[in-house]
């Protein structure tokens, strides 16, 4: 039996004016595993034949639906319940305190952000969650080896810790889960690399000083007596900025992906797993061969939702072009090169409804 589909269309923006996507009209069905595979890491630290299997798999689901699962990442779930313990102690408090933290001391958008504060999506509504953002600061970067480029101005992050002092072990477990996950972003850029059939050293150079923000997110509960039409969107349709996105969830479910049939899937929670999603600015340097899909959060329940994503993208005062195992006779360049940086606060600036000069 054949299902008849209907469509309607979301709008999304984009540095270049609206874009609009179809959308089926269906309501959210579970992935399948071909749809959002769950890729193994374990062997990621053994040969380069290793990395090159990894990298097929990683090829294959980029060129889909541009989502996956990761397990044996490495990072330990002792230590993700430490900082979704910290994530949760923060998020418990008055308004009072979490704003000793707030964005407005932060020229880079470091800190709290407050429930209803954001509209990633123009056509939908305020997203209904309250993040904590840490950006990519040097001193949190004691494997870097190259030396800071002699014009950089890093902001102190010192005002958020400062400001969470009372939160037993909120920076130390904070700063730990960051460098964790920067050290494995820096590890699936180089699988990305071979993905594209590069050098798997490829973007090494553009990820010495990257843009790494590390969230923590929560979506409050959903009362009862709020009917399924009118309720808030946790956070509105859109793609991430970056080049690669690595996100906890808990257990809550909410987490939708657009398809490559344009249906939207349930991202389900898989415990001791992590979801990997590409960036615009990945699709960008792969000339569109790689997707940066399409995603939304509804959390539905009555109860808080918690994730923690973390979002690389490459070094802000780097230039970087498309990638030229992507481009061919049939294949030319589509995107012009562009600083990373530059992208990315125009992005940032679009999303908090900032005019940008093209
Ligand atoms: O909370 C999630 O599951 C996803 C969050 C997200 O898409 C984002 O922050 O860009
Ligand atoms: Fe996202």
């Amino acid at each position: 039996m054949t299902t008849a589909h209907t469509y309607t269309q979301i709008e999304l923006l984009t540095l270049h004016g609206a874009e609009f996507r179809r959308v089926s009209t269906a309501p959210p069905r579970p992935s399948t595993e071909q749809e959002i595979p769950i890729v193994d890491l374990s062997t990621i630290d053994d040969s380069a034949a290793a990395r090159q299997a990894i990298a097929s798999q990683v090829r294959a689901a980029a060129e889909n639906n541009g989502f996956f699962y990761i397990k044996n990442h490495g990072i330990s779930s002792e230590l993700i319940q430490r900082a979704h313990a910290s994530a949760q102690a923060f998020f418990e408090q008055t308004d009072e305190q979490k704003n000793l933290v707030s964005h407005v001391n932060s020229a880079v958008m470091n800190g709290y952000h407050g429930v209803g504060s954001t509209q990633i999506n123009k056509k939908e509504t305020p997203d209904r969650k309250e993040t904590f953002s840490l950006r990519y600061n040097p001193a949190n970067d004691p494997t870097a080896t190259d030396p800071l480029p002699t014009d950089s101005s890093y902001e102190s992050d010192d005002f958020l810790w400062t400001g969470t002092a009372h939160i037993p072990d909120f920076k130390a477990t904070n700063l730990e889960f960051y460098q964790s996950r920067l050290a494995l972003a820096r590890k699936m850029i180089r699988i990305f690399a071979l993905a594209l059939s590069m050098p798997e050293d490829y973007f090494d150079s553009v990820t010495t000083r990257p843009g790494a923000d590390g969230l923590f997110v929560h979506y409050p509960g959903t009362p009862e007596t709020v009917d399924d039409v009118s309720i808030d969107v946790g956070i509105g349709a859109h793609t991430d900025f970056q080049c690669v996105t690595i996100l906890w969830q808990d257990m809550s479910g909410g987490l939708q992906v657009l398809s490559a049939s344009d249906e939207w899937l349930d991202a389900k929670p898989i415990p001791d797993t992590l979801v990997v999603n590409i960036g615009d600015f990945l699709q960008r340097l792969s000339n569109n061969r790689f997707k940066s899909t399409v995603h939304r959060v509804y959390n539905r329940q009555t109860t808080s939702r918690y994730s923690m994503p973390f979002f690389l993208g490459f070094n802000p005062d780097s230039i970087c072009q498309v990638v030229p195992s992507c481009i061919d006779e049939e294949h030319p360049a589509l995107f012009e090169p562009i600083s990373c940086g530059q992208w990315h606060r125009d992005r940032l600036a679009l999303a908090q409804g900032k005019k940008i000069d093209a």
